[in-house]
């Protein structure tokens, strides 16, 4: 049995493994530009977000019905639950679907149907971030949370992720204004490839409640005491990290740190079948490359479920089941 653990930071896109991917191009005929799951493995080499991200939106392609969306997401949960996870607050991109002429009901439909039979099947309760694209305009992100209208009831909070570098969280001060005068939770990814000021940002412009990544905030001792102040969340995806070369090695990785400073970090797997590893093996490269002892990764577990949108009961009862849990490795 695994640490229990939440998953706060997860693109549900990002989970698309080279097999599912063949598989959904198959149901739906759709070509793809590799000749099979070797040829595309092979082409999971990043030299930054970028790179990444003209592959993780050309292979979306292959999602086009509710049935795919459902089986994408239901592949996740069920490698979830090996891994521990509980609870998983999950990201997806309407506009990456929108753009290929896949309406917003089919994905938010699609996705919740695997959802709703989530607590029953793997004992993962479940929430949707929907992430707008911060380098499409501020009016597409508009539309897209009016089409997202009369599905906001499955919809718990929204997010911004893509391309960071030139797209500050400023641009969507709009659109989450409106978000959270609907009742939504706000999260934001900044400070991955962006400045510090992006962080800041984020807080003080769209009002976030956690911050998604936030590595470089240790450019800035001031927003570091604020983030530990005032216990802001950060959602780090260690594996990822090294993969989009933020940093080199994960024995570079300044979790550690964190910890030390008193920051709240999570450990999260971000886009999985792209980086190398799902939540828990984010978990265990990282006690290999830094050395965290039992506690420490105690420690991580908790956070999640502190740093989770979850109710309070459920919230005590998962810590509770972290403080019992008995390491076996
Ligand atoms: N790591 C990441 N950063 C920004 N946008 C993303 N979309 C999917 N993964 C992302
Ligand atoms: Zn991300």
């Amino acid at each position: 049995m695994s640490l229990p653990k939440a998953e706060l930071h997860l693109h549900i896109e990002g989970t698309l493994e080279p097999e599912l991917a063949f598989a959904l191009a198959a149901r739906n005929g759709v070509t793809l530009p590799f000749a099979d799951t070797e040829e595309l493995r092979h082409a999971y080499s990043f030299s930054d977000l970028q790179s990444f991200l003209d592959l993780y939106y050309a292979l979306m392609a292959v999602l086009r019905t509710e049935q795919d969306f459902a089986d994408l997401a239901d592949a996740y949960l069920a490698r979830a639950a090996g891994q521990g996870v509980r609870h998983a607050e999950i990201f997806f991109d309407p506009q990456a679907h929108t753009a290929r002429g896949v309406e917003i009901g089919t994905v938010v439909e699609g996705l919740s149907r695997a959802l709703e039979r989530s607590e029953e099947r793997y004992g993962i309760s479940t929430q949707l971030i929907m992430c707008f694209l911060r380098d499409e305009p501020a009016a597409s992100a508009l539309e897209t949370f009016e089409a997202a209208g009369p599905h906001l009831h499955r919809i718990s909070g929204v997010g911004l992720d893509s391309a960071e570098v030139g797209n500050p969280p400023a641009k969507f001060r709009e659109v989450y204004e409106l978000a959270a005068a609907a009742g939504l939770r706000r999260v934001a990814h900044a400070g991955e490839e962006g400045p510090a000021e992006y962080i800041r940002e984020a807080l003080d412009v769209l009002g976030v409640e956690r911050i998604d990544h936030g590595l470089r905030c240790l450019e800035d001792q001031e927003l570091v005491a604020r983030l530990v102040r005032e216990q802001v969340p950060l959602t780090l995806c260690p594996l990822s990290n090294v993969r989009l070369r933020c940093i080199d090695t994960l024995a570079d990785h300044p979790l550690r740190r964190m910890l030390d400073a008193g920051l709240l970090v999570t450990v999260n797997s971000d886009d999985p079948a792209y980086f190398g590893g799902y939540v828990e093996d984010n978990f265990t490269a990282l006690r290999d490359a830094l050395g965290l002892d039992r506690e420490t990764l105690r420690t991580l577990a908790a956070n999640s479920f502190k740093a989770a949108f979850l109710d309070e009961p459920r919230r005590r009862a998962l810590l509770a089941e972290v403080a019992a849990y008995e390491f076996t490795d």
